[in-house]
């Protein structure tokens, strides 16, 4: 016997009635086919109560004399009844926790005690409860489904951030968390470089000798100082002290050693081309914000943290993506040149591919700058996007740069952001 229930016609009444695995079933004839079919009693959508009732009465049929179901049965029946809930009401249910690691303890031995002891015997399948009963009934059961889904959220995370890890290229872990609500971890394919989208050529090929310590002999190791020629070839100044930190102001283009260089990867001039020594936290944020990211490292300013990447694509297609829903907050103009047209050619767009810097947030008092770098294109409208520390960063700060775009609900909270909207 079938008991789903798929059908657009009506019922007419209900003809019969029987207990089938411990629950109650009834026989109805259908308006319009006159067909009968068997509908189980937690059909409620379809069963109303008056279709019950009037069945009942008819069959002069009274409670006592219904063949019982077990108290068990309908305790669990409602327990599935209240723990429906879809991610969205549970993480406003969950906001009057501090955290989602402040759960109360489980207690699903003194909940199934309750369950069965205030499930009162249903004529109809009604829990007759009071408002303040079944509330606090509801409490209870949102409980235990917390801890059943924050168990189920846990083990999905670490997947997640195993096989994030697996793709990035950084050198230290990113870890994910999320304390805040039961939001999922968004589908991307992690990337550690340009994308070309539809008709866009990423070209990074250079000339044999563009680049410096040619004149070194070939059994010799060119080493790189503040003279090295690709400053001269490409009219620029050098972008890191000693230490490897950034020294332009912002706006000056850094270009490093290319792959056609003498000098090896320990070179000063080689920095955002390194694998990043820096573990980052991708944490769900407690303002509103969504996922944003954390250093697990105090950073000193100038540090390098990492390059935007995504899929190119050109301004127009960015152009035509939906200016609603923070879909166009993804994108990232490739704008060290803007044409004639008052545009750059090439915009950066993380929403489907990208890495953990996809993740950063917009803040009116930033402390990340993003400044122009080629290494091994020559293309002056297609370069990287390199994030930098523009003041030192304690551990467990969040990493923010300005949008430059009027952000209509800021939730930075910044002094600099009231200043803004002021
Ligand atoms: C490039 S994404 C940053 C990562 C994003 N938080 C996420 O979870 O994917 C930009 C989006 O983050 C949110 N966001 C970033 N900074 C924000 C801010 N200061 N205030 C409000 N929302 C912000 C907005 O939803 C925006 O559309």
């Amino acid at each position: 016997m079938n008991l789903e229930f798929h059908c657009d016609d009506e019922i007419e009444k209900i003809i019969g009635h029987d207990i089938r695995n411990d629950t109650r079933i009834f026989l109805v004839q259908l308006k319009k086919s006159k067909r009968t079919v068997w509908i189980p009693l937690t059909h409620r959508r379809i069963l109303s109560e008056n279709l019950i009732l009037d069945y009942y009465t008819r069959h002069n049929i009274k409670a006592a004399d219904l063949p019982p179901i077990s108290r068990q049965k309908r305790a669990d029946d409602l327990f599935k009844f209240l723990s429906q809930v879809s991610n969205d009401e549970l993480s406003l249910f969950a906001r009057r926790f501090d955290n989602l690691n402040a759960l109360p303890p489980s207690n699903m031995k003194a909940l199934k005690h309750n369950l069965f002891h205030c499930v009162p015997l249903p004529v109809t399948g009604d829990i007759q409860m009071n408002k303040t009963e079944m509330a606090n009934l509801r409490h209870k059961v949102l409980i235990e489904v917390c801890h059943e889904r924050r168990n189920k959220q846990l083990t999905e995370l670490q997947a997640k951030e195993w096989s994030l890890n697996l793709m990035s290229d950084n050198d230290e872990p990113i870890f994910l968390e999320n304390n805040v609500d039961f939001a999922q971890f968004p589908e991307f394919k992690y990337v550690n470089h340009f994308v070309a989208g539809e008709g866009v050529h990423i070209q990074n090929t250079l000339p044999d000798d563009l680049g410096c310590g040619f004149d070194t002999p070939s059994n010799g190791t060119h080493t790189c100082d503040k003279k090295c020629i690709c400053m001269v070839i490409f009219d620029v100044k050098p972008a890191y002290n000693k230490n490897g930190q950034m020294i332009l102001n912002h706006g000056e283009r850094i270009h490093e050693c290319n792959k056609k260089c003498r000098c090896d990867d320990s070179c000063r001039f080689r920095v955002i081309q390194k694998k990043s020594q820096i573990p980052f936290l991708i944490f769900r944020c407690a303002n509103g914000t969504g996922w944003g990211v954390k250093t697990l490292k105090p950073l000193p300013k100038g540090t390098y943290i990492g390059r935007y990447f995504g899929k190119v694509i050109l301004w127009e297609e960015a152009e035509s993506l939906p200016t609603s829903g923070g879909r166009r907050d993804y994108l990232f103009d490739i704008d060290y040149l803007i044409g004639d047209n008052g545009h750059c050619k090439y915009t950066v767009d993380a929403f489907d591919y990208g890495n953990f810097t996809r993740f950063i947030n917009h803040s009116c008092s930033p402390n990340l700058v993003v400044h122009h770098a080629w290494i091994n294109m020559l293309d002056d409208n297609l370069h990287d996007l390199a994030f930098f520390t523009s003041k030192s960063v304690d551990y467990g700060e969040e990493l923010t740069f300005d949008y430059h775009k009027a952000f209509t609900n800021c939730k930075c909270s910044s002094y600099e952001c009231i200043q803004r909207r002021s």
